[in-house]
């Protein structure tokens, strides 16, 4: 079977960097409309690029439908595909080729929010092509045999399936004899529910694929704010020497959702908000915030610092999780002026439910930067409103000069918008100009918006990037499976301690910042949540 509309192996463009491991900073566009990057390169590494085929597995689920194929038609769009890579969807439903477009169009006018631009799309969809394969049935898997070439193309094998499926895929890939060293296949979370499980799929893929081989992904790394922690961090002398017990007060994280469980209780419900995206998302920027500074932007040394600081991090047991967890449910409520379901009455509900849809934690990393700077994070769906932050509270100056302008000099924050409104703002104290006999202080803030400061108009969401670096071969920003495995063991300590204490959900009111109990955890230390 051949790929739709795609010519085989056609003059090879670029891809200089494909084992070089690092971040890459410069976008690399195809030679179509511009000069070929590798044109002067020497012959051997010209000779080292092959075309790459992206086969997704599970191409008509939820995650391939609102998140793989906007990315990849956004990366079209921006001329960052390779002219000769080509996309095969694979699940169990009957379908052709043009149906399997006509379903990505579909998906793109529901979920992009951009316009498709006609010629953009007729590049997009000369790449794609469907096949059917039942993934539990060894055989069917021969089919690929006839559309991939392993000597002359890389296969980038992304399971956007439930982990249960991961095992049948690697045996069936194994089986049809379409992977070679060069193969990679690009993992989902949550990597199984609790660290024994999540060891068990590490070992069954370890069985297929080494290591190198394995891209593991967490969105949230792909994110142009996340990313931006490592340049405000290393590049900046001003954050570099203030970046510790020393002038940190105290670190919040907000990962604010406003989407309920969109159709997918049944999985959402096995799951729950600390392991779908606290294990993952949320201690991912915590490890960005807190690691040391890597030696250089190489994969092992990124990943070298984020496992010291999972290592860090103060158990929460039995013992301390009453005054160190929330865990909250969204019972009905108003979003935007509509009125939405609680939990329990969401499409397909168990009406006994006692599964979380919020959790906040006060988090202690034991170090040396860290002593006695606590963490707070916080995710719920079905919150006020989308909102993700980071914000850096710095420590109160010991005297205040200012008394008749400011009883208590607000503390200095650094607020990173994650998303929406991609940006960094610093707030600081000035003096109001004019001659009054007293210096009157206001709070101000020196705002870097990144759309007005980067004049761009969209800003790319953690998928494309990460796409477009498993495609390119670089694992920089992928996990390693100790990371995973380490987040595992403190996350599974919670979760321990919940069933232990028998600890229910608190209700709050979808639209709401989440339980009252949340308050509670701050005001405990005297601090209180950035609303
Ligand atoms: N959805 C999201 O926003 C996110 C999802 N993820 C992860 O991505 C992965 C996929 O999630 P999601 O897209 O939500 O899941 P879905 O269930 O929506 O999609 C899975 C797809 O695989 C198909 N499938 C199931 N069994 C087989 C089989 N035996 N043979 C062939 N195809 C099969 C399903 O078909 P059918 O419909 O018939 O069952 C469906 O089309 C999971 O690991 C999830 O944790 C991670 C981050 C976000
Ligand atoms: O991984 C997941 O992430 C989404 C939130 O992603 P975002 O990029 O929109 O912030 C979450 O809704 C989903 O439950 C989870 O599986």
């Amino acid at each position: 079977m051949a790929l739709n509309g795609c010519k085989p192996n056609p003059q090879p463009t670029k891809l200089c960097d494909n084992n070089s491991h690092k971040i890459s900073v410069l976008p690399r566009r195809y030679a179509a409309s511009h000069p070929n990057p590798c044109a002067n390169m020497p012959l051997k590494d010209k000779k080292s690029y092959k075309p790459c085929d992206l086969i997704i597995y599970g191409a008509l689920g939820d995650l391939s439908r609102r998140k793989l194929f906007i990315s990849l038609y956004r990366l079209e769009n921006a001329n960052l595909l390779e002219a000769d890579t080509r996309i095969l969807g694979v699940d169990r439903h009957d379908n052709d080729n043009a149906v399997f477009t006509a379903f990505v169009l579909k998906n793109l006018q529901e979920f992009l929010n951009d316009k498709i631009e006609n010629s953009v799309w007729q590049r997009f969809s000369a790449r794609l092509s469907y096949l059917k394969i039942d993934l539990t049935q060894q055989d069917q898997y021969l089919q690929l045999k006839a559309v991939l070439t392993p000597h002359t193309r890389v296969a980038v094998n992304y399971f956007a399936v439930s982990p249960v499926l991961f095992k049948n895929i690697c045996h069936g890939l194994q089986h049809a004899g379409v992977l070679n060293q060069e193969s990679r296949m690009v993992m989902e979370k949550p990597i199984g529910h609790d660290l024994q499980s999540c060891k068990e799929i590490n070992d069954a893929v370890a069985k297929v694929f080494s290591e190198a081989q394995v891209f593991r992904i967490d969105h949230y790394l792909g994110k142009e704010t996340v990313l931006n922690l490592l340049a405000l961090r290393f590049a900046n002398s001003i954050f570099t020497t203030n970046w510790d017990h020393n002038t940190i007060d105290h670190i919040q994280v907000t990962v604010a959702e406003e989407v309920g469980i969109e159709g997918r209780f049944e999985y959402f419900d096995k799951t729950g908000q600390l392991r779908d995206m606290l294990q993952n998302h949320l201690l991912q920027i915590l490890t960005f915030i807190a690691m040391e500074p890597p030696v250089n932007l190489e994969a092992k040394s990124i990943r070298n610092e984020k496992i010291k600081v999972l290592e860090a991090l103060r158990p929460i047991t039995a013992s301390n999780a009453d005054e160190k967890t929330v865990r909250g449910q969204y019972s009905a409520g108003f979003l935007k002026g509509s009125a939405v379901p609680g939990y329990l009455e969401e499409d397909g509900a168990d009406v006994d439910s006692s599964t979380e849809s919020f959790v906040a934690l006060r988090v202690d990393i034991d170090n040396w930067r860290w002593a006695g700077v606590p963490f707070y994070l916080r995710t719920g769906k079905r919150m006020t409103h989308k909102r993700t932050e980071i914000v850096i509270y710095f420590k109160q100056l010991p005297h205040n000069i200012f008394g008749d302008s400011f009883r208590e000099l607000p503390q200095n924050k650094l607020t990173i918008h994650l998303q929406p409104n991609e940006g960094v703002d610093v707030q600081i104290l000035n003096k109001v100009p004019g001659i009054d006999e007293h210096i009157k202080l206001q709070k101000t803030k020196l705002d870097l918006s990144f759309s007005e400061t980067f004049k761009k108009s969209s800003i790319f969401g953690g998928y494309e990037k990460l796409v477009l670096e498993a495609m390119r071969g670089n694992p920089t920003l992928f996990l390693s499976r100790e990371e995973i495995e380490q987040a595992w063991i403190w996350v599974d300590s919670i979760q321990d301690a919940w069933q232990h204490t028998n600890e229910t959900p608190k209700q709050y009111q979808a639209g709401s910042w989440g339980p009252v109990a949340s308050v509670a955890l701050l005001a405990r230390d005297n601090r209180a949540w950035e609303e």
